[in-house]
């Protein structure tokens, strides 16, 4: 079984999770961002195929929760953005592991699902792989064989930038990996595949019925 070297960017809360803003009374937006932040770490770390996440924030509660659940904690770069702040996470992982870029917004996520799309990216032959968001638009998951940098394309249309700079779609049936939390509505949609205990204490139920347009 391979282990895999995880880096799991988390912008500061207080800036973060902007387009969830309204799902949750305001007071409560910067524990939602932080329990969406705390759930996902958790099952990544509950993922027998991950020998050890770094966490890329500069935020000191994401930090001390993180730390708690037994990841590393790296600052990002001054005002770097995402992709930055995964290389410069990337740069402190083990040059010869197999690494990947996870993002933290993943609520539902199964460490079942996550590893079995990790067994996916290191079969033969060894390359950059990605799993896309449920839309197929953006990229909730970039992997790299030791060697190889993630090189980060994540920010919008990203599955097809990943795919454009060579990386290969993973296309397994892993529906709480491929399951972001950009919006209310997908919130919503996580929620009905299951969150984690930090995000299911602050939005206890759907907000809105299954049919609720996207
Ligand atoms: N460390 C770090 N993480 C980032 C940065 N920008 C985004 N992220 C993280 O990258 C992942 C994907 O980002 P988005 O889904 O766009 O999250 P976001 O920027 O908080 O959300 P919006 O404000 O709605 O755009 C999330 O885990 C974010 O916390 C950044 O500048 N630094
Ligand atoms: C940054 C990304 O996430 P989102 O689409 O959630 O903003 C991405 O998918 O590349």
């Amino acid at each position: 079984m391979q282990r895999w070297a995880v880096v799991i960017p988390v912008k500061p809360v207080s800036v973060g999770k902007s387009r969830l803003r309204g799902a949750v009374p305001a007071a409560a937006h910067e524990r939602l961002a932080l329990a969406l932040a705390r759930d996902t770490v958790a099952a990544v770390l509950s993922c027998p195929e991950v020998g050890e996440v770094l966490v890329v924030t500069d935020d000191p509660a994401v930090a001390e929760v993180v730390t708690g659940l037994g990841a590393r904690v790296a600052p990002d770069t001054p005002a770097a953005g995402l992709n930055p702040a995964i290389r410069y996470g990337e740069s402190g992982l083990p040059a010869r592991s197999w690494r990947a870029a996870i993002t933290a917004d993943l609520p539902a996520l199964r460490p079942a699902e996550l590893s079995a799309a990790l067994r996916a990216a290191a079969e033969p032959p060894a390359r950059r792989r990605f799993a896309a968001d449920a839309p197929g638009v953006g990229t909730v998951l970039l992997t790299a064989p030791p060697g190889v940098p993630l090189d980060p394309r994540f920010g919008g249309p990203s599955a097809a930038a990943h795919a454009a700079s060579g990386a290969v779609a993973l296309s397994g049936d892993w529906p709480s990996l491929r399951r972001d939390v950009d919006t209310g509505a997908d919130l919503d949609a996580a929620h009905r595949l299951g969150v984690g205990t930090h995000t299911g204490a602050l939005v206890p139920a759907p907000c809105g019925p299954a049919s609720t347009p996207r």
